[in-house]
């Protein structure tokens, strides 16, 4: 029985986040770790990784805009370079993973994590009884119930592909199948479709802007579907056969998995500690505190938003917590309130705060600031046919919530998160940002304030 200060299950952004934090304020931390290839999703096959997709995607994207407007020919392409540059930069990340975490004097131990009992972590033949426990142990694609479900391809397999097939069917209309599909129409393939079995796609982005991201996929290769729902998938000769349940057939190259990722947490034996989950993840408190009190979630496996700095931020919180319970002072809670989103497709799509359905919903009064199908110098430029934006504020003017979509929607998103937090008036916000660098897209944001002046 070995007794640690902290146990951190799971070597992904958010554990290395954790084990960081508190080996630097002087505790004893072992870093428990399955996967032979630690570094958690983000590095290795999400938020990093496919980033090389995007950058070139972004490139062939807006050379096929500007066809005739001063692009002669389209870039040539080579997906399987794309792959190597990226495996170059993933390759190295499990031995800076461990390099790292030891370097700092955390103990890194491979194995597979679960409670014994509500103070007990055992680790194959190990057994730890530490003053706290942080469960940081990622998700995975959930498991699909139709029949041949084993035939999807995960996004993980996606980034590894040799060669990118002519036709490409991505089950789900969420995140993963929006960038992907953007890329594959992009990188090389024909024949690009979402299906989504719900009425709508992106259903945590506003509606209108969806409408608008759907119509600019459409133009450049990205057939949407929505309503559908899948009896089958089988497989012939390398042809997939996906049966609707209309008795349609749709044939295609390859099936993707984007239909939504559950946390990991069944191999933790949660009851034996008294932790508390639901469908989206451990239930934890604005301190990441779980149900048992000396138990911290943090990052995709708790019941939070699946975001890689959302992740970091739970972090940070949950180390915060544990050192001020020893020191008295007062620790920060996690605040949601302002967490941006980007959808990496071309043309991006980003968020923050609320959408106008949600708003509508919970009957709170707005004003806003919107138009869709842009068509300012600032797109035309980049022979850009669809960008747009939403701007929501309260009867005093504070944001309650915006939207983008245009070519660098993380970049104007910042600009408008950091006016929520702030809690600032859209009239500041114009006055603020007059003097932007000119002409930009930030500077553009004083023309989406102006309706909301008066
Ligand atoms: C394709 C894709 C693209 C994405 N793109 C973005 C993006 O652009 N921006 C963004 O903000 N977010 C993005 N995300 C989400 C982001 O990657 C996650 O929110 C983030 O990686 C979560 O980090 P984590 O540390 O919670 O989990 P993980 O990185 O999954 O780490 C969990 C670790 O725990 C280990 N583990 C699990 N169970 C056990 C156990 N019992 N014992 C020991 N170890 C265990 C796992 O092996 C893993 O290494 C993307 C996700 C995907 C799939
Ligand atoms: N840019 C980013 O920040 C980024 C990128 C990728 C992933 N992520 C994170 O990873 C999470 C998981 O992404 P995701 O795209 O897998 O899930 P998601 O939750 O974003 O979308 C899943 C979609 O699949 C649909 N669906 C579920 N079952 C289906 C079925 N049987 N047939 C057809 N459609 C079905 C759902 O209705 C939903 O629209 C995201 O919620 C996000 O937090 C973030």
């Amino acid at each position: 029985m070995k007794k640690m200060d902290v146990v951190v299950i799971g070597a992904g952004t958010a554990g290395q986040t954790v084990a960081y934090d508190l080996a630097v304020e002087g505790y004893e931390v072992v870093v428990v770790e399955k996967s032979e290839t630690p570094g958690g999703v983000c590095s290795l096959a999400g938020c990093q990784a496919k980033k090389y997709f995007y950058e070139l995607t972004e490139l062939v994207a807006k050379s096929r805009h500007l066809a005739g407007k001063g692009v002669v020919a389209e870039p040539e392409v080579s997906w399987s370079q794309i792959v190597a540059a990226k495996n170059e930069f993933t390759s190295k990340i499990p031995s800076q993973t461990v390099a790292g975490l030891k370097g700092t004097g955390i103990r890194y131990l491979e194995g597979q994590a679960k409670f014994v009992n509500a103070e007990t972590v055992q680790v194959g033949d190990e057994v730890f009884t530490p003053r706290f426990i942080v469960i940081a142990t990622g998700a995975r694609p959930m498991a699909l119930s139709f029949a041949g479900a084993e035939h999807l391809v995960k996004s993980d397999g996606f980034l590894e592909m040799k060669q990118i097939p002519r036709r490409m069917t991505f089950i789900g209309g969420g995140f993963v199948s929006f960038e992907f599909a953007h890329f594959a129409a992009r990188l090389g393939a024909e024949q690009v479709t979402i299906l989504e079995n719900t009425d709508r796609v992106l259903g945590p982005f506003d509606a209108d802007m969806v409408d608008q991201l759907v119509m600019a996929g459409r133009k450049d290769g990205v057939e949407v579907r929505t309503g559908i729902s899948i009896t089958s998938i089988s497989e012939q000769n390398g042809v997939y056969s996906v049966l609707l349940d209309s008795g349609e057939i749709h044939e295609t190259d390859l099936v993707v998995h984007g239909a939504g990722r559950i946390p990991n947490i069944d191999f933790l034996n949660l009851e034996a500690a008294g932790i508390n989950w639901n469908r989206r993840g451990i239930e934890v408190d604005e301190l990441m505190r779980t149900t048992n009190n000396n138990v911290y979630a943090v990052g995709d496996c708790a019941a939070t938003p699946q975001l890689a700095r959302v992740a970091d931020m739970e972090a940070h919180t949950a180390a915060a917590s544990i050192v001020s319970r020893e020191t008295g002072e007062v620790s920060l809670p996690i605040d949601y309130e302002a967490v941006p989103a980007v959808l990496f497709t071309y043309p991006q799509l980003a968020m923050v705060g609320k959408t106008e359905e949600q708003l509508q919903r919970d009957k709170i009064p707005y004003w806003k600031s919107t138009e869709l199908d842009l068509s300012w110098p600032t797109y035309r430029r980049i022979g850009m046919k669809h960008a747009g934006y939403k701007i929501l504020v309260d009867n005093d003017g504070r944001i309650l919530g915006a939207h983008v979509l245009c070519d660098n929607g993380s970049g104007l998103i910042n600009t408008l998160k950091q006016a929520v937090i702030d809690s600032v008036t859209a009239a500041e916000l114009y006055q603020t940002n007059i003097m932007s660098p000119y002409p930009s897209r930030e500077s553009d944001l004083i023309y989406m304030l102006e309706p909301l002046l008066d």
